[in-house]
Order: C-alpha cells, then sequence, then structure tokens
C-alpha cells in the first residue's frame, strides 16, 4: 500500500508543527511521497510565506526596499532550522535568493522559493530523499500536466529513492522554466503524485478534521461531512470551500483514487472522504454550502428576444473579445442576465456595457454589483421533491432577497445570488434548514 500525504501551508508552519508531521509520516510505513506547501501561517495574524515573496517582487517592480518583508521570511526558516537543529544551509540559499531578487528575478520562480526552501528542510528532517518538482512535474507547450513525462520521471527517481519529499505548487515548462500554479495549487500537486505513485489514497494534511458542511469562519462548529463525491466536491470547492482546490480531483479521480482530508493538529480524527458517489451518506440529502462575494449581474433586455437566433452567442462572444470568463447566465423571455467576477470586469464595464447594447441592440442594459453567489450542494438533491421550495421558503422567512437563481441540469447544484450585505445570512438560514 502507498500513501501520498500532502501537508498544507498550516501544517508546516512552525518547528512545531514539522514535530506533528514527522509524528504522522512515522506512524504509517506507507506514506512513502510527501508533497510539502511553503511555510503558512502559524496563527490568524501570521503570514503566508507565499504571499510575503508575492509582496517583495511588487516592491521591487516599484524600485520600493524589500528588506523588512524579506526578514520575515527569514526569521520563519531560521527559526524551524534553528529549533529542529537542522544542518541545511537555509542562511546561505536565503542570501542568494536576496541578492537574485536584487537583481531582478522571475515572478513564478521566486514565488516557488517557498515551497522549495521549505521542502529541503523537510527532507532533511524527515530523512526523505528531496525532487526538486521541476525535475518531476513536467507541463507541455499547451500548458498542461505533461503525465507521460512525469512519470517517466518518476519511474527513474524511485528505482534509486525509497521515500521522497516534493514541493507542491509547481513544475517545469518544456524549456526548464518555473511555472506555479494557481493560489492552493500544492494540492493539485498532491493529487499529480497520487496519480504517478498508483497511490492507494491520497492523503491531504490541513488544519481542520475534514470538510465541513459549511465555512466555519461563517457557522460555528458545522457538521463534518464524512463522506463526499468528487463531483461534489469540486462545485464546493470552485464556490469557495477552500479546503482542497478544485483542480486536484481529475488526477486522482481519473485512477479512481480517494482523497481523505485529514487534520495535522489531530490525526486522530478520521477527516472526511472524497470518493466516487456509491458510498454517500444515506440520510444527508444537502451536502455542503459555500459561497463568494463580489459578483456582478449584467442584466440585457430586448423585447421579442425569444425570437431572435444568435443574439445569446453575440453577448458571449463579447465577453471573450474582453477576455471574461463567465460564471452563469440566467435567462427569461425577453432578458437574460450574465454573471461575472466583478474583479474581472470592474476597469472597463462602460465600455463593457456600451458594446453589448451596440452589438445587440439592446433595449437596456442594466449592471448590478455586490452580488454574492451561494451553492447549496448534493448529489442526493436530484431526487428530492420540494428541496428548492424549502430552500426559497427559508430565505424568504429570513428576509433575504434573491437577486438570481440558476440550478445545474444535473439538479446536484442550486446557486442563489444575493447582496453581499445578505452573504452570511444566507449561508446560515440554509445551514439552518438542512443541517
Ligand atoms: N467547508 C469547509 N470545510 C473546511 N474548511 C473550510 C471550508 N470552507 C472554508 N474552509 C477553510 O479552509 C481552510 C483550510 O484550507 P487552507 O487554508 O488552504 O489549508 P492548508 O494551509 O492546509 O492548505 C480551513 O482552515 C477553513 O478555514
Ligand atoms: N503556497 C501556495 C500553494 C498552496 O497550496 O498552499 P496551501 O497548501 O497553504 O494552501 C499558496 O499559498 O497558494
Amino acid at each position: 500500500m502507498v500513501r501520498v500525504s500532502k501537508f498544507g501551508g498550516s501544517s508546516v508552519a512552525s518547528a512545531e508543527q514539522f514535530k506533528k508531521v514527522k509524528n504522522i509520516v512515522e506512524l504509517d510505513d506507507a506514506r512513502r511521497f510527501v508533497v510539502v506547501s511553503a511555510v503558512g501561517k502559524a496563527n490568524k495574524e501570521d503570514n503566508k510565506v507565499t504571499d510575503l515573496l508575492y509582496l517583495c517582487y511588487a516592491h521591487t517592480k516599484y524600485n520600493i526596499n524589500f528588506d523588512n518583508i524579506f526578514k520575515m521570511i527569514e526569521d520563519k526558516f531560521t527559526a524551524i532550522k534553528n529549533e529542529l537543529n537542522l544542518s541545511f544551509d537555509i542562511e546561505g540559499e536565503l542570501a542568494k535568493l536576496k541578492a537574485e531578487i536584487s537583481r531582478g528575478i522571475d515572478e513564478e520562480y521566486l514565488v516557488s522559493r517557498g515551497e522549495y526552501l521549505t521542502a529541503l528542510l523537510m527532507a532533511e528532517y524527515l530523512g526523505y530523499h528531496f525532487v526538486d518538482a521541476k525535475d518531476l512535474i513536467f507541463y507541455n507547450y499547451q500548458g498542461e500536466i505533461d503525465f507521460e513525462k512525469t512519470q517517466e520521471a518518476f519511474d527513474d527517481i524511485v528505482k534509486e529513492y525509497d521515500r521522497l519529499l516534493i514541493p507542491g505548487f509547481y513544475g517545469s515548462r518544456p524549456n526548464g522554466e518555473i511555472k506555479i500554479m494557481t493560489r492552493g495549487g500544492g494540492d493539485v500537486s498532491g493529487a499529480i503524485v497520487a496519480n504517478i505513485a498508483n497511490a492507494s489514497v491520497y492523503e491531504n494534511w490541513t488544519d481542520v478534521s475534514g470538510i465541513l458542511m459549511a465555512d466555519p469562519r461563517i457557522i460555528e462548529n458545522p457538521h463534518e461531512i464524512k463522506v463526499i463525491s468528487y463531483t461534489e466536491l469540486r462545485e464546493l470547492s470552485y464556490m469557495g470551500a477552500s479546503v482542497l482546490h478544485e483542480e486536484a480531483i481529475f488526477p486522482v479521480r481519473d485512477k479512481d483514487i480517494p482523497i481523505q482530508i485529514r487534520n495535522t493538529n489531530d490525526p486522530t480524527a478520521e477527516g472526511t472522504i472524497i470518493s466516487d458517489n456509491k458510498h454517500l451518506d444515506e440520510k444527508q440529502i444537502v451536502t455542503g454550502i459555500a459561497g463568494k462575494k463580489d459578483f456582478s449581474i449584467i442584466t440585457i433586455k430586448k423585447r421579442h428576444m425569444a425570437n431572435e437566433v444568435g443574439l445569446i452567442g453575440k453577448a458571449l462572444k463579447i465577453f471573450e473579445d474582453f477576455n471574461v470568463s463567465i460564471e452563469h447566465i440566467p435567462s427569461g423571455i425577453d432578458s437574460f442576465s450574465v454573471v461575472v467576477e466583478t474583479g474581472n470586469v470592474r476597469s472597463f464595464i462602460h465600455e463593457l456595457v456600451a458594446k453589448i447594447k451596440a452589438v445587440l441592440e439592446a433595449d437596456e442594459v442594466n449592471v448590478t454589483h455586490e452580488i454574492s453567489l451561494i451553492a447549496t450542494v448534493g448529489e442526493k438533491m436530484k431526487n428530492t421533491k420540494g428541496l428548492s421550495g424549502r430552500l426559497f421558503k427559508a430565505l424568504g422567512e429570513a428576509g433575504v432577497n434573491i437577486a438570481l437563481i440558476s440550478q445545474t441540469n444535473d439538479e446536484i447544484n442550486i446557486i442563489v445570488g444575493v447582496h453581499n450585505d445578505d452573504y452570511e445570512k444566507t449561508i446560515n438560514t440554509i445551514y439552518s434548514e438542512f443541517k
């Protein structure tokens, strides 16, 4: 049996956390392949090394001194090294990096150093062989993972080494340059390693005892989800349940490898199993609730729209030309809306609206900002009559005004759009109704 264990930033945030990781790894001989994120937050007020590295880069770009920020990074790494009596020359590595930053450095390379240095320290501490992710995780020219090349590299390395420590969050482009993943991408690295190692399970160690039915920062002590399907999890993580990166599903689902979310601070807790849906909890209709703030709804009205072929297509082309991805397109007879992240349209919203009005010859184009989207997700929802009635009745009784409703065709996700001010209230109301 092989377990691939990914430890997130919170699990490697201090020497104390490193010790917990070592205890966990040594508990089971099957934990042969370990992936780590960069040193994360040791407490709520603390900073992630990844954020500090981004900040260093931003400072150099505008020629602002970054000594104080870099010192915070140095202090974190040296404290871990000294408390654990490690011999790796972290001071030398950091001094080299600082000089490289001053000379001008590639942003992705710089940001990847968080996981690189954390992994080097952890490799020495665990006595595992360090493998630089640039020599293992390969991207092709399309920016996708080249699984064949990655598998070959892995097979070569395991001929020589039995236990590997791999930094998450980055790999290399065909020309050898570092390519980083989107934020939280360490989860994706872990999933890729689980795939190439043909793992029996992909363990994702974090600071919560599994996926909770709702964000613990909004709901006090939400229920833990014991089992969840890959699809449900993907819907929830896309909609803001940040515990696992939504792209981490694919590499493991392809090989039917279950993911287990576990708590580094409470390793005896069972956590959540993410697997296919045959193990779903029989009683629970709604599996989870997640949401995100700050969307905009662009509503296009035109009389007799229903008779006009290709109108929505024309609108979508405009969004494509502005390079804006679309979240939802709820539609009526004489109107339809396009929901987008406000941050993606803010700087050119007037131009965008003018273009839509002109090209579609629309009667009216309205924009509503400050919208939150909240998803209620569950595979069992599709066979449950009256579920949406319960949802909307509860929200109506709580005085929440619903600006938008969207339901996926497979009926496993109902999304409501509400004003940002009603975000917490909406999640609370849905949770109370279906917990
Ligand atoms: N539904 C949810 N279940 C569990 N955690 C959630 C949920 N929604 C949001 N979170 C947040 O996700 C955090 C864990 O993800 P993350 O910060 O990326 O951890 P790590 O540093 O281990 O990668 C939790 O501390 C919690 O605040
Ligand atoms: N360090 C990266 C990648 C990552 O996965 O981190 P974490 O496991 O702490 O979410 C980030 O902050 O985005």
